[in-house]
């Protein structure tokens, strides 16, 4: 389903990202680790439209997305969280859902105005989805709470939440367990295995926590100042000695 080709991300003088190629299938929890500055989030700011790729190709569902904005990558189901949570903080958890839909499907304002029937079934599934995804991340007692005043842990669901909401096939998670506590990084691990096993999402994953990337992910990517170091299930990862040299010994 996804695509990545010898991608490349030069900033002036440094490349910080230079030739990484991945692919991800349908229903894959892919994950990109690597050391701090190693270009990880680089490449999810190439794939989500963040930035133009200096070089490379990325193809989603066959179609070359490199350099094309980020409201279109995301309408065409490919969206992601950011590292720092970036909610609405002054709307309530229940806006934050509905304003992601109305970015996303580019509602007709005349339709609005006028609300007419098409518009009030839209609104009415909006709410529905809306309502659906926060009982699903457990979060429907707070929906009228704003945003800015839940906790962190309730925060990154949400966020997760304000994904789904759009009905992705492609979820780009930004170092989702940062700042969790072992018991929100379990919960965490659960709902990504089932936004894959109940939703068909697959998931690519920017990760620190080792046991939660060894936990989850189907195949693993490494990358080491830019460049592609080795790729491979958990367990392969796990026992190549580059790897363990360049990451994994650190920890
Ligand atoms: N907009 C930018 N302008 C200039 N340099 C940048 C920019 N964004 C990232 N870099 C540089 O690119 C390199 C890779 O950064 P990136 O944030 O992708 O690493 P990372 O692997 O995600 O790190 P971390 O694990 O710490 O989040 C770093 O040297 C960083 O300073």
């Amino acid at each position: 389903m996804l695509e990545v080709q010898n991608l490349s991300m030069r900033f002036g003088g440094l490349l910080a990202v230079d030739q990484v190629s991945l692919d991800v299938k349908e229903r894959e929890i892919v994950s990109i680790i690597g050391p701090n500055g190693a270009g990880k989030t680089t490449v999810f700011n190439c794939m989500s439209g963040f930035y133009k790729p200096t070089g490379g190709k990325i193809l989603f569902e066959g179609q070359e997305v490199q350099g094309k904005p980020d409201y279109k990558i995301s309408r065409l189901g490919m969206v992601r969280t950011f590292q720092h949570v970036r909610l609405f903080t002054q709307m309530t958890v229940v806006e934050n859902l509905l304003v992601a839909q109305h970015r996303h499907l580019n509602t007709n304002l005349i339709a609005g105005l006028l609300k007419t029937p098409s518009y009030r079934d839209r609104e009415q599934k909006s709410l529905d989805r809306a309502a659906y995804w926060l009982e699903r991340v457990g979060l429907m007692d707070l929906a009228n709470r704003e945003a800015g005043n839940l906790a962190y842990g309730q925060q990154r669901r949400l966020e997760i939440a304000r994904c789904m909401v759009t009905e992705p096939s492609l979820l780009m998670l930004d170092e989702p367990a940062a700042g969790l506590n072992p018991a929100e990084t379990k919960d965490l691990n659960q709902l990504i295995v089932s936004l894959k096993e109940d939703y068909n999402v697959s998931v690519v994953l920017i990760e620190h926590d080792m046991s939660l990337v060894m936990d989850i992910s189907d195949r693993i990517n490494v990358i080491n100042q830019g460049r592609p170091l080795a790729n491979g299930t958990p367990e392969e990862i796990r026992q190549n000695d580059d790897v363990i040299k360049a990451y994994l010994g650190e920890a």
